[in-house]
């Protein structure tokens, strides 16, 4: 790791690093400097709106909310207080062409003929800054290119091997107006050149290690400073159809999907103001990367969401056992629901209102014992009669309603219909006119007779009722019941255990994709309307539509938007190769009309059957053309950690490549086997990590052992957390203790993937702790792990 107070440093180097830092600091002053400006202005604006306001006319009303609205962003960006602002610079030759860009920049890729001159001599240019946003001096010259601005594209792009225009790229280093330090990367190290007739200085050892040498908190940091060229690519592919990356642990596909979204949100706010959702495996990892975009300068349009939480209301954290989660994933579900949907309406009235059933997602609750008794028979007295329908008479309209294709909640209607056609037919009504206006006047006053009776709504909500999704699941924890529906789709173990599963409280993680899919084929219940801040002004200009809610601030907008919003205009799977058939299904319904980014990696997945899942993934995404990229660096494990896990690989899916690590630190894995406690053998370990790193230390266990690894590590501070297998993925550590290897991958047909996944966390030191499963040899190596 590179540090500012290298000992071997000289006097000479230090004066040169010395000057450049201030170089840079003037530079940064200037942008602040510019900066304050902008915000006057903003204020400025917004003022000047809010005086608008009170001229009252719709036209000055209107402007008056565009404006506010306008400057309102502005000022919320410009106030944000972005750590290192500005946080790299390139010096480039002179570009084959004098065309500038909108950003003021030279557009062109590479340099002038006769440029270099003959002596590997040339002059610098043009010097552009990168930053998290853009910033224009008061005459137009770019001071900050935003670093998603085509001009600052040869910072990531350019490379020793394609240098292109650039000559230094320079990362700088500051802390709120501070400049605290530079690394330069030489893209023609054969070429001497000068800026303002001086040498150009090179400081540093690369930025690159600087970025991944550093200790590890429990959330991600962006990576704007150091991307790499193979990284750029897929960051700023044009968001048309479906950009598809692969790429082993550790090669910065999350990073890259977080980047890819701000990218997208600048090239084209306009379209993808439409949100863009970005999926994740679980709320760990919602967690661990919710900063990446507030850093980035975005918020508001992107939601990132675990998979569990698709659902509104839903909050899933419970996992399945392997064997229930293998069938509730699987697309054989599909048949399965749509037979208990419609069974379940035969079952009778559900205990509680649609109402209820909305707000029953918490996990405190208790599903329902299961429906009432459906009705047998329906007597109502209209025109004076006493009319009934018989348990066979009603069992036909009902088949006859249920023909239809349509969702079964919409098929209601239809079979109140088809109830009063009969009743209307048994009351003979019907012959009394032969007047084609004098009967429908007589048929719509039978019918307005009849439904305002109490007996036939009852019978009608008894009967046919509104089913919710949550309804239609606890149904089916009734064995007997899912038997009938579920037969020649599910074996009777299968069964059992499904339903068995269904009875417990808490929703997990795979209920979210089978309650998305209910509501699919129930139809959505309508949603009540959410009331509007009463606003004066509404009443006076009658401008409901254009005018803000007074107390809601953008940001709330915004987020109220995006809880609403069930499609989306780019949709991002972070993690792809996990998600199960029926979670395609669901992930695909809310981007129907989005083009796509899909980043994973299927020697990581956790999902038994990956032909299943690929077909389901097909499915969601259609026919849309895809752009594959594959990424192949390692940036999270050194060498040392990647040669280990390259043994479960080749275990797990023989013949596929590792990525190549990009570091190492010369500290080989160690292997702790348990003497006598588990819970001693790791919490001494851990406590030992804690000591040798600055940042985090995971602990990953079999899923099963996730309480017991928690408590073998209270009191140890929060920079230490214990994970089960499943919930490891994505994160990362300074250093991880896996225990017992051969648990994790006993638990599931996918269990080496997920043990690889385990092994691929640390960013500096990893522990085996083996116990008597593993079958350690003399040094503490369990079987998986042996050459
Ligand atoms: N260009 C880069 N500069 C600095 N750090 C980087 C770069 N690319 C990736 N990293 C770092 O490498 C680590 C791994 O990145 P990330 O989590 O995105 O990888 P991943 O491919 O999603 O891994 P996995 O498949 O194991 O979940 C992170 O700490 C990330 O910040």
């Amino acid at each position: 790791m590179k540090s500012d107070s290298n000992p071997g440093r000289d006097e000479a180097a230090d004066s040169v690093r010395d000057r450049e830092l201030g170089v840079e600091q003037n530079h940064l002053d200037a942008v602040y400097r510019r900066l304050e400006e902008k915000i006057h202005e903003a204020e400025f604006l917004m003022e000047d709106a809010t005086k608008r306001g009170q001229v009252g006319t719709p036209g000055a009303l209107a402007e008056r909310d565009a404006q506010v609205f306008r400057a309102g962003i502005h000022l919320n960006r410009l106030n944000n207080e972005f750590e290192d602002f500005l946080f790299g610079r390139i010096d480039l030759l002179q570009g084959k062409d004098g065309k500038k860009g909108p950003d003021g920049a030279y557009t062109a890729l590479e340099p002038a003929d006769g440029t270099v001159r003959e002596d590997n001599t040339a002059d610098i240019a043009e010097t552009l800054h990168i930053g998290r946003i853009g910033v224009l001096d008061a005459d137009y010259s770019p001071l900050v290119i935003d670093w998603r601005a085509p001009a600052a594209a040869p910072f990531y792009r350019s490379t020793p091997v394609d240098p292109g225009r650039v000559v230094r790229r320079r990362v700088i280093r500051s802390k709120g107006r501070k400049v605290l330090g530079v690394e330069d990367d030489l893209m023609r190290p054969e070429l001497t050149a000068y800026l303002d007739g001086e040498r150009l200085p090179a400081i540093g050892d690369g930025a690159l290690m600087a970025a991944l040498g550093q200790a590890r908190s429990h959330s991600m940091r962006d990576i704007v400073a150091s991307i790499q060229a193979e990284q750029d690519q897929v960051i700023r592919a044009p968001a048309a159809s479906v950009t598809y990356v692969e790429g082993g642990p550790g090669t910065g596909k999350t990073a890259v999907a977080l980047h890819r979204a701000a990218y997208l949100l600048y090239q084209d706010r306009r379209r993808y103001s439409g949100g863009i959702l970005i999926v994740s495996p679980t709320p760990l990892l919602v967690a661990y990367t919710e900063g990446v975009l507030p850093s980035l300068g975005e918020e508001g349009q992107v939601a990132i969401r675990a998979v569990g939480s698709l659902v509104d209301g839903a909050e899933a954290t419970v996992y399945d056992s392997p064997a229930v989660a293998r069938v509730k994933g699987s697309s054989r579900m599909l048949r399965v629901l749509r037979k208990a949907a419609r069974g379940a309406l035969e079952s009778g009235r559900p205990g509680r209102s649609a109402v209820q059933e909305q707000l029953a997602f918490g996990d405190d609750d208790e599903p329902e014992a299961g429906p009432t008794e459906t009705p047998t028979r329906l007597r109502v007295v209209a025109f004076g009669r006493r009319l009934e329908l018989d348990a066979d008479r009603l069992n036909r309209i009902r088949q006859s309603a249920l023909g239809g294709t349509a969702p079964v909640n919409h098929l209601r209607p239809r079979a109140r219909k088809l109830l009063l056609d009969a009743l209307w037919d048994q009351s003979g009504a019907g012959s009394r006119h032969s007047d084609p206006e004098l009967a429908a006047e007589l048929r719509s006053s039978f019918d307005e007779d009849v439904t305002s009776e109490d007996e036939f709504l009852r019978f009608l909500d008894a009967w046919w009722p509104e089913l919710t999704p949550r309804a239609v699941l606890s149904a089916m924890s009734d064995e007997r019941r899912l038997g009938r529906w579920a037969r020649r789709i599910l074996n009777p173990g299968e069964i059992r255990r499904l339903a068995r599963s269904l009875r417990r409280d808490a929703l997990s993680v795979h209920d979210v994709a089978l309650l998305d899919e209910l509501t699919a084929v129930l139809g959505a219940p309508a949603r009540p309307k959410k009331r509007r801040e009463y606003d004066p002004l509404d009443q006076l200009t009658g401008l409901e539509e254009l005018m803000p809610q007074r107390e809601e601030s953008q940001r709330e907008r915004a987020e109220r938007l995006a809880q609403e919003r069930t499609e989306y205009a780019h949709v991002i799977v972070d993690e792809a190769q996990d998600l199960t058939p029926m979670q395609w299904r669901m992930v695909g319904r809310r981007g129907r009309h989005a083009t796509w980014t899909i980043v994973g990696d299927p020697a990581q997945s956790s999902w038994s059957d990956p032909d299943e899942a690929g077909a389901a993934r097909d499915e969601a995404l259609g026919s849309r053309p895809r752009r594959h990229f594959t990424l192949t660096v390692n940036y999270r494990n050194p060498s040392e950690i990647a040669e280990l896990a390259a043994k479960v690989l080749a275990l797990a899916m023989p013949g596929s490549e590792s990525p190549s690590a990009v570091r190492s630190t010369g500290i080989q894995p160690r292997f702790e086997v348990v003497r006598e406690k588990a819970a001693d053998t790791v919490r001494a370990e851990a406590a030992r990590l804690l000591e040798q790193v600055d940042g985090t230390v995971g602990v990953v266990v079999a899923m099963n052992r996730r309480d017991e690894a928690a408590r073998w590590l209270s009191g140890l501070g929060e920079r230490v957390v214990a994970l089960g297998s499943l919930e490891a993925k994505g994160l990362e550590y300074d250093a991880t203790i896996v225990v017992s290897p051969a648990e994790i991958a006993d638990e599931s047909p996918a269990g080496l993937r997920v043990l690889y996944v385990a092994l691929t966390r640390a960013t500096q030191q990893l522990t085996v702790v083996s116990g008597e499963r593993d079958e350690p040899d003399g040094n503490g190596v369990p079987d998986l792990l042996r050459d």
